[in-house]
């Protein structure tokens, strides 16, 4: 079996996807047409040319931009549709997906209209693809903790379709200890947590949402290696990383494929997972992150079992769902 076959062969799940991020540029214009917003780009080619990225916030400025052309139920629908087909193809079996309701609620979208389009397209994705899903609440951390907990009011209603929170955007100068008490708040309301910490900010951060914030999952979490006491932590407790590899390229966090650590933090014994981030900016679904990487660091097959696995196992999906692919995974060769 070639290398593209074996990892879309791989049961995998996506743990860090962000939907807005998978809104590709040919969606953007005909639901900017169709709704009648104006872009700041003129083409589609254009909007492609303007990827080009130096550190997060040159992205973010971009996103929430590209994020203005959703407006209606039908396109958050039509948006998670459009990322559950190619998540299908490339052998993903569970996905949590991250939405921003403040991205849309700040612009006069309802919070409603945001959940129910995406709710509605996770049923789909799970009779039309047997795929089944999850939804992640993400924070903004350029925000403040209040508007965070004004974000929680408008979900309560709704906590039976949203299984988890998480922290997103502008990483410096926002340290998770800004979301305490909010993060808190979720827990004991029985919502998962996860935490970005670590793409641009320091080890610290990261030490600081496994400590205050008591996340279940570190999203990025690749600047730990600069810790030697975390990266022990981090091995020992199993803490699982949502490590997205081409975003880290597009966003500068490493200048070449071939310099990324994830090998390392596998090979230190982390529980490492790999994810596609935002691939419609980033240039690649999750099949492709597995392939590049694979390719640039020479990870053997055996790895890449073990990344999918691990990725199985750190999804928050209860062991008698995950048993039967982990059954599947466990029967794949590793030569
Ligand atoms: O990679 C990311 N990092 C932080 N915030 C984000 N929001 C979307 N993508 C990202
Ligand atoms: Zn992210």
């Amino acid at each position: 079996m070639d290398l593209e076959s074996y990892i879309r062969a791989l049961p995998k799940a996506e743990l860090h996807l962000h939907i807005e991020g998978s809104l590709e540029p040919e969606m953007m214009f005909a639901l900017a047409q169709r709704n009648g917003v104006t872009l700041p780009w003129d083409s589609v080619e254009a909007t492609r040319a303007a990827y080009a990225f130096s550190d997060l916030q040159s992205f973010l400025d971009l996103y929430y931009a590209g994020a203005a052309a959703l407006i209606h139920e039908r396109d958050f629908h039509e948006l998670a549709m459009a990322y559950f087909a190619r998540a299908h193809a490339d052998g993903v079996v569970h996905a949590e997906l991250f939405f921003d309701p403040q991205t849309h609620t700040e612009r006069g979208i309802a919070f409603e209209t945001v959940l129910d389009g995406l709710e509605r397209a996770c049923q789909e994705a799970q009779t039309r693809y047997g795929i089944s899903s999850r939804l992640i609440l993400c924070f903004l951390r350029h925000l403040s903790e209040d508007e965070g907990f004004a974000t929680l009011e408008q979900a309560l209603p709704h906590l039976g379709r949203i299984h988890g929170v998480g922290l997103d955007s502008s990483e410096k100068g926002h340290p998770p200890s800004k979301f305490t008490r909010l993060f808190a708040r979720c827990r004991d309301l029985g919502l998962h947590v996860v935490a970005h910490a670590g793409e641009e900010g320091p080890p610290a951060y990261i030490v600081e949402a496994l400590d205050l914030l008591q996340v279940e999952r570190i999203d990025h979490g690749v600047r730990a290696a600069e810790d030697p006491a975390l990266m022990a932590r981090l091995a020992r407790e199993q803490v699982p990383l949502t490590v997205c590899p081409l975003s880290n390229i597009k966003l500068c966090v490493f200048d070449r494929l071939e310099q990324h650590n994830l090998r390392q933090l596998l090979e230190a014994g982390l529980k490492v997972t790999i994810n596609s981030d935002d691939p419609a900016y980033f240039g690649g679904y999750v099949g492709q992150n597995y392939l590049e990487t694979a390719i640039a660091l020479g990870l053997s097959r055996a790895q890449l079992k073990q990344l999918a696995r691990n990725s199985l196992e750190a999804s928050f999906v209860p062991e008698a769902l995950r048993s039967p692919w982990l059954s599947v995974l466990d029967s794949l060769p590793t030569d």
